[in-house]
């Protein structure tokens, strides 16, 4: 959508129509990009009973005004169909015609956009994120040292100890998204929430995979050396 750009004034102040915010190209690549990922996070059997939702920003950034591609909501995400993601505003609002209504914590997405800049966002229910955010609920943290994945996050001290923030999982969603800027750590690309699922992010997809992948795999540590040393 090569719109262009109408400016008009409003109480002194410019106001911009008609934002050319994405192309149609880029439009298509994100939901490409989307429905590659699906297909892999799928097979790994990380959206159970419908869980999980992705995203991926599209054309033009400011943290004020942004645009992404997100999964629809209550999807077999293990499926493919015609109708599997919508674009959306800054808000959270789709900005195409659709009968579409996007994933439930889609303002969960907004508010890391908005605080980090970020490219893509995963959010997946596993039980290894769901056990250690339960373990560490009350420090409001997960711990991690000493291992080598840690370096998946470019922290590269060899000594180096990470915490996970851990939010509480309230049913509205919006009351979430709220703490989300006073929980976000810059060094840390994700986010827990407490029996629920994490979000992880990056500057495109491939970043937002491997940290994904690597948080996933610090998970199953902790839970199992916790278990072995019970
Ligand atoms: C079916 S339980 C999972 C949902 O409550 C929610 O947490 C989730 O991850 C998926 O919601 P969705 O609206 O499909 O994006
Ligand atoms: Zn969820």
């Amino acid at each position: 959508m090569t719109s262009s750009v109408i400016s008009i004034r409003f109480n002194k102040e410019k106001v911009r129509l008609n934002e050319p915010l994405y192309t149609l190209e880029q439009r298509q690549q994100a939901f490409t990009k989307l429905r590659e990922v699906k297909t892999e996070f799928a097979s790994r059997g990380w959206f159970p009973a419908t869980s999980g939702n992705l995203s991926v920003r599209v054309g033009e950034y400011s943290p004020e005004q942004f645009t992404f591609a997100i999964t629809a909501s209550g999807k077999d995400k293990s499926q493919h169909t015609p109708e599997d993601f919508l674009l959306v505003d800054h808000r959270g609002q789709p900005i195409e015609p659709t009968r579409l209504k996007p994933s439930a914590e889609t303002l969960i997405h907004c508010e890391i956009y908005r605080l980090t800049g970020c490219g893509a966002v995963f959010h997946v229910h596993t039980v290894f994120n769901n056990i250690v955010s339960e373990l560490y609920a009350e420090r409001g943290s997960v711990p991690i040292e000493r291992v080598e994945l840690i370096k998946a996050f470019n922290i590269w001290q060899e000594d180096a100890q990470i915490e996970v923030p851990v939010l509480p999982n309230y049913a509205d969603i919006p009351k979430i998204a709220e703490l989300v800027e006073g929980r976000i750590d810059r060094a840390i690309p994700g986010i827990i929430l407490r029996n629920h699922g994490i979000y992880a992010w990056g500057a495109n997809v491939f970043e937002a995979k491997r940290h994904l992948e690597a948080f996933e795999f610090l998970f199953e540590y902790v839970y199992r050396w916790k278990a072995l040393h019970l």
